[in-house]
């Protein structure tokens, strides 16, 4: 099922096709209920890094070349040995039911019919398996350190025997980020969604506004391990087979201990700015993490690309790849898979555009010498 297609079927269709990602973004912002949107939309702290990764994207010049033949512009790409055909992924994120009811389920119909990779939140809320089923492009399952070590190793299990191409684990989150909307809002997952995939013993009870509390912020207190360290990355290793992915890398100095201690790619992120507030925009962080990789592994990004000039910069800067997170969470909102694909198409056409306006007919033309960041303008 194309894009299109998707779109064209009536039941499913009550949104035209929008003309940028922003639409989506009104789109979502009109059928949502207001905590959670906050929850989706929200960082930490000031959100000052939200922000941030916003404003790095705005100080990109880019430095087209002329006179190429761009007549066909080709946006795929090779990533832990699958093809994609196109470099924008979906980034792990919570709950989709709390956004559609089809949640993940819809979200891998839609980044198959895109043909784009989706990583699977450890707290999604469909079975590994029922997302698998639907799926026709990679997907990656993302976890947390859980205190329950028996728990990573079933999930480890499970997400190998039913085609899952890699472990993405979250290294920036050995507890929640203040969020400060949703401790106001008290907020918690309503009722009839849950985290298809953790035992219900490892979560906690609901809570009410006026709490003060963020119901995910006490769960992750209780579930996710803080001790953890470099060392125990062997154990997770000696647990599987599939390759092991970091996410939350923002120095060289991880970058460097990542390579060493075996990653085989790294995701240059801050969590959308949800969790430490005051980090590098994921932007500037890249060139960093890329240079101190040296091409060992593949490096990703995530944080603040909303549209293909967006990842257009990324891509120059070094990355093979960059995630969407709340732009994901927008598609599915508005229009279920759909709206998934719809995003996605629309990212990747707007990249496609850009390489053929820029002179670079694929992803491996594309080098530092494609952008400028304003600081370096002379
Ligand atoms: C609603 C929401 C839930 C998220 N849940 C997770 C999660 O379960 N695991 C994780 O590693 N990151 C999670 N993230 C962070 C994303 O993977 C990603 O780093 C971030 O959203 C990228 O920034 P962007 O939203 O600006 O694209 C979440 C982000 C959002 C917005
Ligand atoms: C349920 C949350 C812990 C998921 C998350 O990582 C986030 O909201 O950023």
């Amino acid at each position: 099922m194309t894009a299109r297609e998707a779109q064209a079927a009536p039941a499913t269709s009550p949104v035209p096709r929008p003309a940028v990602l922003g639409d989506y973004e009104t789109a979502a912002r009109g059928r949502l209920d207001g905590r959670v949107w906050d929850f989706v939309q929200g960082g930490a702290e000031s959100e000052r890094t939200v922000g941030d990764n916003r404003r790095a994207f705005s100080r990109v010049t880019l430095r087209p070349r002329v006179l190429v033949d761009v007549s066909h512009c080709d946006t795929g790409t090779e990533l832990l040995g699958a093809r994609l055909r196109t470099p924008l992924g979906i980034a792990p994120t919570a709950y989709h039911q709390l956004v559609h009811p089809e949640g993940e389920v819809a979200t891998a119909r839609g980044a198959g019919a895109a043909g784009a990779l989706f990583v699977v939140s450890i707290y999604a809320s469909h079975t590994l398996e029922d997302i698998a089923a639907a799926a026709a492009a990679p997907l990656w399952l993302q976890l947390y350190w859980l205190r329950r070590r028996d728990l990573l190793a079933e999930l480890v299990g499970r997400a190998a025997a039913v085609g899952y191409r890699a472990i993405v684990l979250t290294v920036d989150a050995p507890r929640l980020g203040r969020r400060h909307r949703d401790a106001r809002n008290g907020f918690a997952i309503g009722p009839g969604i849950r985290a298809a995939n953790l035992d219900p013993a490892v979560m906690t009870a609901a809570h009410l506004p006026g709490t003060g509390r963020s119901a995910l912020a006490d769960h992750a207190a209780e579930a996710v391990d803080p001790s953890v360290t470099w060392s125990d990355l062997a154990w997770l290793r000696e647990r599987s087979d599939l390759p092991l992915v970091l996410k939350g890398i923002l120095t060289a100095q991880d970058a460097a201990l990542a390579v060493r201690h075996g990653a085989d790619a790294i995701v240059v992120s801050n969590h959308g700015g949800r969790q430490l507030d005051r980090t590098p925009a994921t932007l500037d962080a890249l060139a960093e993490v890329v240079d101190a990789v040296g091409g060992a592994v593949p490096v990703l990004l995530d944080g603040g690309v909303r549209g293909g000039t967006d990842a257009f910069a990324a891509l120059a800067l070094g990355a093979r790849a960059v995630l969407l997170g709340r732009p994901a969470l927008w598609g599915l909102a508005a229009d279920g898979a759909a709206g998934v694909a719809g995003v996605l198409d629309l990212a990747t056409e707007e990249l496609a555009h850009t390489m053929a306006l820029a002179g670079r007919p694929d992803l491996g033309s594309l080098d530092r010498s494609a952008v400028l960041l304003r600081a370096e303008r002379r």
